[in-house]
């Protein structure tokens, strides 16, 4: 009930998970050995069946969403419902989503998110495709004036879209203003080719076999293609029926709303992905068996060797931080929807940076993780029937797309060098950054940490990692006043503000989940355990970033050297339930996918 949040959220995801795994329609072992062609066959097959399943079942908007996520491929829907449908919801008017959405709903149209092009993705303010107004016909002309205009990734677009919201800069009256969205028809809804003046085509195979070769990104060139005015997305700006451009009165804060949705579900298949990788890894570790057999004696569990705990719990103690950090973050969209219904955005820069910070963070380190596993279970990880390679080869990418992560990152770290020269100036800042008020006390604290069992008080770990996050923000803040002019102050310390705000968003991640455990946690000795796991987290991430807790004075030599003895008898107190840690996931064995993660623990007989 921990991991899942409630007592329904566990019993609506258990019976998705298991009517998607009792389907043969459903089934994955074989993908791996599809060829790319087959890969994509079947997977509009999947899609189209579940679709039939959620509209025969009558199931609820939160049944579909879990049904599509066990079924585990991905496909062109992802983009459909987590891109397209958000991008109408968030930036079109009232009468375009009445327009758009009910068609969008039942499948009729089917939309992609056309945003990158081959040139530019991560500087969005230097897309190329051109929307030129034509006051003459009251059209837009969509245009693709060069090679790297050519847009380029984007998922759905190679094969199967019929429509996209498309990127571009708005041209009316001579002139440029910038990058807006376009809903654009792109392929016919009798026999699905291209319209006339539109280029369409996938854009090859991607990283691993199998993985997310089932997915159809593509490139998309438009020739003087012609779409009515009214297909703007006009939500926050509009161009009249004379080519006049004009802003509407809402604020352009109201697109925070969507970002946030859509980075809070990113944090959660962080931990969902993180949690498949350590279930894997943990099972398989009961099982395996070397060395330790003396005269005929049983071998030793590779679980219990403590170099296989100390690289295994950590990434178990990751997976339930993430989880409960994503539990959160739905908790902050909602607060930030109900804060821009009062019209008071003075939270939002924060909920940016911190949701910036957070899908930044938890996707590098679940991509990482997801490779150590692979390691942990040694040769046998390298299979595909590990389930691991898929799920590394699907995952790593999250690190570059929506964002990619060291981008991010000097976001939240401009964000940072701002909210230290406020603290200056007197401000009180609030929500995640409310700590650096606290300003006078953490430049100068001493951790009064004396035995290894002190680190149990969440007191002291908490004021640690403050300290350290904002030493790290004022050494960084005081090196940029040093240099010629701000910019060139921020480009050469770029590394070193890029740790600053891993440091900060960590704080974060360590403090909503002490936050988590003052909860009621039902469940007789679950609360202990996870008291177990957030120290863990906590402790483990002081001892590999213990050069910054040491450089900045936080804790001393001999508090560090605490903290990993205490991690040593942490491990030893998971290690009972280390399994039934995992098993709390609830996955089955078709949403694992791996023949070494089986809750029957029959690894040997499964991989022959
Ligand atoms: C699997 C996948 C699916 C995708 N799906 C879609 C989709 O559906 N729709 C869509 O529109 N796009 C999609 N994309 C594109 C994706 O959004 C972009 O690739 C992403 O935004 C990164 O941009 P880029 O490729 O231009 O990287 P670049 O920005 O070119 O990154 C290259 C390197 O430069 C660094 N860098 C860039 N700028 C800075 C800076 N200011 N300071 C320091 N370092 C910097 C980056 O950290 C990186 O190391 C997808 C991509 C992938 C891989």
């Amino acid at each position: 009930v921990a991991w899942a949040g409630s007592r329904h959220a566990v019993e609506v995801a258990d019976r998705m998970a298991r009517l998607v795994a009792s389907d043969p329609v459903f089934r994955k072992d074989t993908r791996t050995m599809l060829s790319r062609k087959e890969l994509f066959k079947d997977t509009l097959k999947k899609a189209a069946h579940a679709w039939k399943r959620i509209v025969e079942l009558r199931l609820t908007e939160e049944e579909a969403n879990l049904l599509r996520l066990y079924v585990d491929q991905p496909g062109y829907v992802d983009l459909h419902w987590g891109m397209f449908v958000p991008a109408i919801k968030g930036q079109g008017t009232e009468e375009q989503q009445k327009k758009w959405l009910p068609m969008a709903y039942k499948f009729q149209i089917i939309g992609c998110y056309a945003q990158t092009e081959l040139g530019h993705g991560s500087n969005v303010q230097g897309l190329e495709t051109t929307a030129t107004f034509d006051p003459s016909t009251d059209e837009f002309v969509m245009h693709s004036p060069t090679l790297t205009s050519s847009k380029w990734w984007p998922g759905g677009l190679g094969k199967a879209s019929t429509h996209a919201v498309v990127y571009a800069r708005l041209i009316t009256e001579g002139k440029d203003y910038g990058i807006h969205g376009f809903i654009v028809q792109l392929r016919s809804l009798d026999d699905h080719s291209p319209l006339p003046g539109v280029t369409l085509g996938d854009i090859g195979g991607k990283f691993g076999s199998g993985a997310y070769n089932s997915m159809d990104n593509g490139v998309l060139r438009f020739d003087h293609v012609r779409i009515p005015r009214d297909q703007m997305l006009m939500r926050l700006s509009q161009v009249t029926r004379e080519g006049k451009y004009v802003h509407s009165d809402v604020p352009k804060q109201l697109l925070y709303g969507t970002m946030v949705y859509v980075r809070q579900t990113i944090v959660a298949d962080a931990s969902k992905a993180l949690s498949r990788a350590v279930c894997i890894a943990v099972r398989y570790s009961a099982i395996r068996k070397q060395f330790g057999s003396q005269d005929g004696g049983p071998e030793t569990q590779v679980l219990n060797y403590k170099t296989q705990q100390s690289r295994l719990f950590p990434l178990l103690a990751s997976a339930y931080a993430y989880r409960f950090v994503g539990q959160w973050l739905k908790w902050l969209y909602t607060d930030v929807n109900q804060k821009l219904e009062a019209k008071d955005y003075s939270t939002l820069p924060e909920a940016h940076a911190c949701t910036a910070g957070l899908k930044s963070v938890t996707t590098s380190a679940t991509a990482d993780a997801i490779e150590e596993c692979r390691k942990l279970c040694g040769g046998h990880g390298y299979l595909n029937s590990s389930g691991l390679p898929e799920l590394f080869a699907v995952y790593v990418p999250a690190c570059t797309y929506e964002g990619d992560n060291v981008v991010l990152l000097l976001q939240v770290a401009r964000f940072l060098m701002k909210t230290v020269s406020q603290v200056a100036a007197g401000k009180q800042p609030v929500g995640t950054i409310a700590y650096m008020g606290n300003i006078q006390h953490l430049m100068q604290c001493k951790s009064a940490v004396n035995t290894a069992e002190d680190w149990l008080n969440p007191a002291a770990i908490k004021e640690v990692f403050e300290a350290r996050a904002l030493r790290m923000a004022v050494n960084c803040a005081q090196n940029i006043s040093k240099a010629p002019s701000q910019e060139e102050g921020f480009s050469e310390l770029s590394p070193d503000l890029l740790e600053a705000a891993v440091a900060h968003v960590q704080l974060i991640i360590v403090t909503k989940f002490i936050e988590k455990l003052q909860e009621d946690i039902p469940g007789p000795g679950v609360k202990e355990q996870l008291q177990k796991l957030c120290s863990i987290y906590a402790l483990h991430l002081l001892h590999k970033h213990l050069g910054d807790f040491l450089s900045t004075g936080c804790v001393t030599a001999r508090q560090g050297a605490l903290a990993n003895e205490l991690l040593g008898k942490l491990y030893a107190q998971v290690r009972p339930n280390a399994v039934a840690l995992v098993d709390a996931f609830d996955y089955t064995d078709h949403y694992l996918g791996s023949v070494l993660g089986r809750y029957d623990g029959d690894v040997y007989p499964a991989l022959y």
